[in-house]
């Protein structure tokens, strides 16, 4: 698929590591190629919410080294979708993800190649972050390491009852390196990130609502009779923030990006900036035509 430069451009503007910093996409790319399985599944739906789902259910879901390029490839199409106003992230066969495949992990030990995942990793997340649709992961069963780390790439997380969020990343002697430390501590507080990476705790949905890393709770739709089927949740859930024209949803959405992530004087011009799209614009006169009464 060729890519056209202005989407070159902003892929590169939303990345944190380029060649400047020593960093080459293709050649790592080439290294995880050769850890293969499983797969990143992305279903675009007319309603415009997107589902990603993380397929790898004979390891729990856990990202082996071609879903890690899947990953890329993926968020690239999201990058490119102008009807697009929302993202699920989602694992298959009922659990999240089990964090990187531990065989793939094996391979790449080395401090050269740890690196280079590292950051193509982080490049991968943050672009995940910085999509203009309003993302959501969809914890059922386990998010651990990895998958832990993926949650906070969202802007929302919803827990199933009975799921889990855990970075175990000090037992396997490790900190988050895809990320997950940095969007931890804006989320829940470096009092809580502390506790939570120093302690591997185990979060539950009630221990997550209540430091704030978890927006809502799902009722297990296997335990729960009557209860709708888990997606189906989060896309009600999700559906309060994206009713409305896409170029609005992804004007809000890059608004508050602009606002999380930037020095106070640039976020104002950035704002300035993303008004300007909007106003004039064919959503905001047809709703000053609906006010009949200030005409
Ligand atoms: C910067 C990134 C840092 C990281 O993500 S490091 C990786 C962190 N993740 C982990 O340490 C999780 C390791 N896995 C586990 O603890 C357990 O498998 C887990 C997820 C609690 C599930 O336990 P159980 O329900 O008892 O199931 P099980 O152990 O028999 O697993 C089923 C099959 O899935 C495999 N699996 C699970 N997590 C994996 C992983 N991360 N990499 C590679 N394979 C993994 C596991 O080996 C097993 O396969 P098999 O059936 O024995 O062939």
């Amino acid at each position: 698929m060729s890519v056209s430069p202005r989407l070159l451009q902003r892929q590169r503007s939303s990345c944190v590591y380029s060649s400047i910093h020593g960093f080459n996409q293709d050649e790592i790319k080439e290294k995880l190629q050769a850890f293969h399985g499983g797969s990143i599944d992305l279903l675009k739906q007319d309603s415009g919410i997107a589902v990603l789902t993380i397929n790898n259910p004979s390891r729990m879901n856990a990202f082996s080294g071609s879903m890690m390029i899947d990953l890329e490839e993926r968020v690239s199409q999201l990058e490119n979708w102008p009807e697009g106003k929302g993202l699920i992230v989602q694992g298959a066969a009922e659990t999240f993800c089990s964090g990187s495949d531990l065989n793939a992990v094996r391979a790449i030990s080395n401090q050269q190649d740890g690196m280079k995942m590292c950051m193509f990793m982080q490049n991968a997340l943050t672009r995940l972050l910085r999509l203009p649709l309003i993302s959501v992961a969809l914890v059922e069963g386990r998010a651990l390491g990895g998958g832990a780390e993926l949650t906070t790439a969202c802007d929302f997380r919803l827990m199933e009852a009975g799921s889990v969020i855990q970075f175990v990343h000090k037992h396997m002697g490790l900190v988050p390196g895809w990320g997950g430390a940095a969007r931890l501590v804006h989320l829940v507080g470096s009092q809580n990130a502390l506790k939570l990476l120093g302690g591997a705790v185990k979060v539950d949905p009630e221990l997550g609502v209540n430091i704030g890393l978890v927006d809502g709770v799902l009722e297990g739709h296997q335990k729960t009779e009557g209860a709708a089927p888990l997606l189906q949740q989060a896309e009600n859930w999700l559906s309060r923030y994206t009713k409305g024209p896409a170029p609005v949803i992804q004007a809000v959405k890059k608004v508050v990006l602009s606002g999380r992530e930037l020095p106070l004087s640039e976020a104002l011009r950035t704002e300035k900036d993303i008004f300007g799209t909007v106003w004039g614009a064919p959503a905001n006169l047809e709703a000053l035509a609906s006010k009949s009464k200030h005409k």
